[in-house]
């Protein structure tokens, strides 16, 4: 499946579905070159779950609405001493409470590690199984510091 799906990738259009414009411009810096990729901003319903389940519905979503092959991708920032939470619903917690929030979460804890998670998704259409990929990037928790255009950068 997946090396089919591949083959397809780099003969077609693929849309990368996002309305984060930051997201954006880091994956045209890594795959522009490799896959021809156009971009559209679609409102998709924030999904619960686990971080696969919410990338392949998001890319299932995205798919219906392009009608055609689409790329998504999924963030998450997770705190080991909770288990993997924030996880998906890191963006809430920074809207509500901001990146001290986001900080203050580990006061009661020892251990500062955690790592962010992304999960990307291509599907070929709406019907076709969806092919996900991660990656994850280990790192700790820290007080705000540096550039606050990006998220949670100035946290991890
Ligand atoms: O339209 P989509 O692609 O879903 O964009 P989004 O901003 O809703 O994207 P996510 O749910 O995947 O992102 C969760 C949160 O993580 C933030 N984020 C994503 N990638 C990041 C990165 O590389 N560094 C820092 N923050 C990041 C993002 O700004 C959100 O607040």
């Amino acid at each position: 499946m997946a090396v089919e799906a591949l083959k397809v990738v780099i003969t077609r259009l693929v849309t990368f579905v996002t309305g984060n414009a930051k997201k954006l411009e880091e994956v045209r810096d890594i795959i522009e070159q490799s896959i021809p990729l156009r971009s559209m901003k679609i409102d998709l319903p924030e999904l619960q779950g686990e971080p696969d389940e919410i990338s392949k519905q998001k890319a299932r979503l995205a798919a219906e609405k392009v009608k055609g092959p689409v790329l998504v991708e999924d963030t998450c920032l997770c705190y080991n001493d909770l288990k993997g939470l924030r996880g998906p619903y890191v963006k809430w917690h920074l809207d509500k409470t901001g990146l001290e929030g986001l900080n203050n979460l580990l006061h009661a804890y020892e251990d500062k590690s955690a790592y962010a998670l992304c999960t990307f998704s291509f599907a070929l259409d709406a019907d076709s199984e969806q092919v996900t990929f991660n990656g994850k990037t280990m790192g700790k928790i820290v007080p705000p510091r540096g550039p606050k255009d990006f998220g949670w950068d100035p946290i991890f």
